[in-house]
């Protein structure tokens, strides 16, 4: 391999005791625990709470002896809670990618990811380069979708941010077909957060690079239910429609983003000046550079806030835009008195995905990892219909429910000002049957000075007080809200949370609270290397009746004793 093939040697492994906190969890190729195994509960889960938690996650760094540059590029571990009568069943897998697959059947890193350039031939001169580029100048993207599930219809998916999903079974873990978007929509990228409606249509938006003279940002909609569903190949996929779509700014450096925001009539997308370069991108490959690096930060540039109308399916003219931010969550959005009001996750720039190089995660951990930016909650508020009347300068937003200002500049421009929430916090998330509408209640990680979560907090943002749960050498995962059946309350559930341990005394956990009051229900711990995951889904039984659909079969069973029960 040549030395711009963007890949290390992996240094040898060490055992659990000697390693440091930050190998632990981020260095550490994790072990599958394929059999499903029986946690130790203490406390007591709530008897309702029945179904599978199911989450993903980077979970192996290394390959042979080459190594990935950065924590997004791990190949993707699956892992599920079973929640069934006050008892819990772990399982984890690999999700079976084709770059999986190349991989280990190569003992080497052969499929390009976000922060690591690989060559599947290894080059060794100036010419065979030149040749295998001529090849890659258009690049099939990985299939390691190692961030998020999603749920279409029936099926779910493990999902990442290129073209490719991979369907999966919830129960167990096994790995199904690939899905390439592009059969159904013409998107080279596509969020991994995708919004459901009450009916379970997702939407989603990706971006379309330089299709017949455009580049474009394509809001697509995957229907729930098909004509003749559960007949063979009657998939939703192909059945999605372009609900809407918005030209880019720049043919040739579109904006990067990670997910969007919607209301009940409206969707929100914020054009970041975080763009990716795509004649960089086109000539990554013989530079021997990343795709990460083709992404750049433009600090001198706007933020434009799209706001598109859902029932004319078109973009709302004004053009509204804010400063230079970088945004990867979008907390909610909701209407109100005839203006938009959205909350998002918001950094000053593009540090973040600096922060997630392995080599930083490493050693000196505490001096690499400080935020140049801290991740802020804020709220913007665009008004619904601007008077075109108003006086140039005049604030447009007149809630008395938010600082948030929309000041009214001349060629119809809005300059959107946020409301400063609360500092310290990511991966967050809501009671979904909110989504769209008012809500309260964010629940989410805390992270100070580095990016890596050592609590979960409740954050109310109309009192504006918080909740927080966090132990001595416990690194949270994302909090999922579930609700209790029948609740009138927003917060009347529980949080779920899988719980990395860097003590080698403490096993890792599924930490429930009573989402109420932010204490502890019950703890299920498991004897397994579980790996720090990104995002993931419940699935409640109460939504299968049974708690397995007929296409979930099982393929694989426990041997020891402790097995998941088949319903
Ligand atoms: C492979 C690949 C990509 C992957 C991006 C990933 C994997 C992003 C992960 C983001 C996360 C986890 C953010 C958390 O807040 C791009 C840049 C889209 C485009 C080029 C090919
Ligand atoms: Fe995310």
């Amino acid at each position: 391999m040549g030395p711009g093939s963007g890949t290390f040697k992996a240094p040898n492994q060490r055992s659990r005791s000697e390693a440091p906190a930050m190998d632990i969890i981020f260095g550490r190729n994790k072990k599958e625990q394929r059999e499903p195994v029986r946690a130790t509960v203490t406390g007591k889960i709530p008897s309702w709470l029945q179904g599978i938690l199911l989450r993903n996650g980077p979970g192996m760094h290394t390959v042979g002896e080459t190594r990935y540059n950065h924590w997004f590029d791990g190949l993707a571990l699956l892992h599920s809670f079973t929640i069934r009568d006050g008892e819990v069943y772990y399982r984890s897998k690999y999700l079976r990618s084709d770059t999986y697959n190349s991989n280990i059947e190569a003992n080497r890193i052969v499929v390009s990811e976000f922060g690591t350039m690989a060559y599947p031939d290894p080059c060794k001169n100036i010419f065979s380069k030149a040749f295998s580029y001529l090849s890659h100048t258009i690049p099939d993207f990985t299939d390691n979708c190692l961030i998020n599930i999603m749920r279409c219809g029936e099926d779910f998916f493990a999902t990442t941010e290129t073209n490719y999903i991979r369907k999966i079974n919830p129960q167990t873990l096994e790995t199904l077909e690939k899905v390439d978007y592009r059969k159904y929509v013409a998107v080279n990228l596509a969020t991994s957060h995708p919004h459901y409606d009450a009916a379970g249509n997702v939407l989603n938006i990706g971006t379309s690079i330089v299709d017949k003279g455009k580049t474009k940002y394509v809001i697509f909609k995957i229907p729930a239910m098909v004509p003749g569903a559960g007949k063979k190949g009657q998939r939703p996929l192909k059945y999605t429609e372009v609900f809407c779509s918005i030209t880019a700014r720049s043919l040739l450096s579109p904006s990067y983003y990670h997910s969007f925001g919607i209301t009940e009539n409206y969707i929100i997308f914020l054009e970041q000046p975080f763009r990716m370069d795509i004649l960089k991108m086109a000539t990554a490959y013989i530079r021997g550079v990343s795709w990460a690096s083709c992404l750049a930060f433009h600090g001198e540039d706007k933020t434009y806030i799209h706001i598109i109308d859902q029932r004319t399916r078109k973009p709302v003219l004004t053009k509204f835009y804010t400063d230079p931010m970088v945004i990867f969550h979008h907390v909610n959005a909701y209407e109100e008195d005839g203006c938009l009001l959205f909350d998002v996750i918001a950094y000053g720039d593009s540090s973040l995905y600096q922060l997630f190089y392995l080599a930083n995660l490493n050693q000196n951990f505490e001096n690499n990892s400080r935020l140049t930016s801290v991740p802020t909650l804020k709220r913007f508020a665009v008004p619904l219909h601007v008077d075109k009347n108003a006086e140039v300068g005049s604030n447009l937003i007149k809630l008395p429910s938010t600082t948030a200002r929309a000041l009214k500049e001349k060629d119809d421009q809005v300059y959107c000002q946020p409301e400063l929430l609360l500092e310290g916090l990511e991966l967050p998330r809501i009671n979904y049957a909110h989504n769209g509408k008012r809500y309260r209640y964010v629940f989410a990680a805390e992270v100070q000075w580095s990016p890596i979560p050592t609590k979960i907090i409740k954050y109310d943002v109309l009192t504006k007080s918080s909740l927080k749960w966090g132990e001595e050498h416990c690194w949270p995962a994302e909090p999922l809200f579930v609700p209790t059946p029948g609740a009138r309350d927003e917060d009347d559930g529980i949080i779920l949370s899988a719980i990395v341990s860097t003590d080698p005394q403490k096993l890792p956990f599924l930490l429930v609270l009573d989402a109420r009051t932010f204490t502890e229900l019950a703890r299920a711990s498991v004897d397994v290397e579980m790996h720090l995951d990104l995002h993931g889904l419940f699935i409640s039984d109460a939504d299968w009746g049974t708690g397995k659909h007929p296409s979930w079969e099982e393929q694989d069973g426990a041997s020891d004793g402790h097995v998941a029960p088949q319903t």
